[in-house]
């Protein structure tokens, strides 16, 4: 049973997937770790359905973004029907690990299940506009200012990591949640 969620939240490009990589490795070391996506069974099934190749829609490349706006709306079906629906399959997905670290957050019932399943320590990456769009991102109406990029952007996060680009205080910060973690797992 997945003693630990830790929930991590943010825009696009304000670099989700590559803090939880690093806080996976860190946390390695004192625990078992396995890295899950709200969106993987998502996209598995999307691209199943649209005979498109999940790895890619897995990738920064421009597959998911030329399907990201019919993806939500996708994924908005399937939640009306069951709003645990993505949520319940990525904490499945290997359920005798210490620590599961949900990548990407969007939506406070994303949050409402994984702190029901378990113990939970929600994380909001932020990272300033400019840093973003240097990392790529433009804005697109429907899908920056929607629920999908906005829905946790109130939500009050235990832990908000500034991702700006300074390793140094990057690694301070990733020092900082992993005592938490520590702390949650022994507790
Ligand atoms: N602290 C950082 N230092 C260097 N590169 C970073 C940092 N944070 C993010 N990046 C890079 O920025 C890009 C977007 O990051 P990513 O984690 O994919 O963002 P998101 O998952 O939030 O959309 C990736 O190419 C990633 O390697
Ligand atoms: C349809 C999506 O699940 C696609 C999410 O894909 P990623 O999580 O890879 O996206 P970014 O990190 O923002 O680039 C969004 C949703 O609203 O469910």
């Amino acid at each position: 049973m997945v003693k630990l969620i830790v929930a991590i939240s943010g825009k696009r490009k304000s670099g989700k997937d590559f803090v939880a990589k690093r806080l996976a490795e860190k946390l390695r070391q004192v625990a078992t770790v396995h890295l899950a996506g709200v969106s993987h069974s998502l996209k598995q099934e999307y691209a199943q359905i649209h005979d498109l190749n999940y790895d890619e829609l897995l990738t920064d490349g421009p597959e998911k973004e030329q399907h990201r706006r019919d993806m939500i709306e996708w994924g908005e079906q399937k939640r009306k029907q069951d709003a645990g629906y993505f949520c319940r399959k990525a904490v499945s997905a290997d359920p005798n690990c210490d620590i599961c670290i949900i990548t990407d957050c969007r939506r406070t019932t994303d949050m409402e299940f994984f702190k029901n399943y378990c113990k939970t320590l929600a994380v909001r990456i932020d990272a300033d506009l400019e840093v973003r769009k240097s990392r790529g991102y433009i804005f697109f109406y429907g899908i920056d200012d929607a629920e999908s990029e906005c829905g946790l952007d109130d939500y009050k996060h235990d832990f908000v990591l500034q991702n700006n680009g300074d390793d140094a205080f990057l690694e301070k910060q990733m020092g900082e949640i992993f005592d938490i973690c520590k702390t949650l797992l022994s507790n």
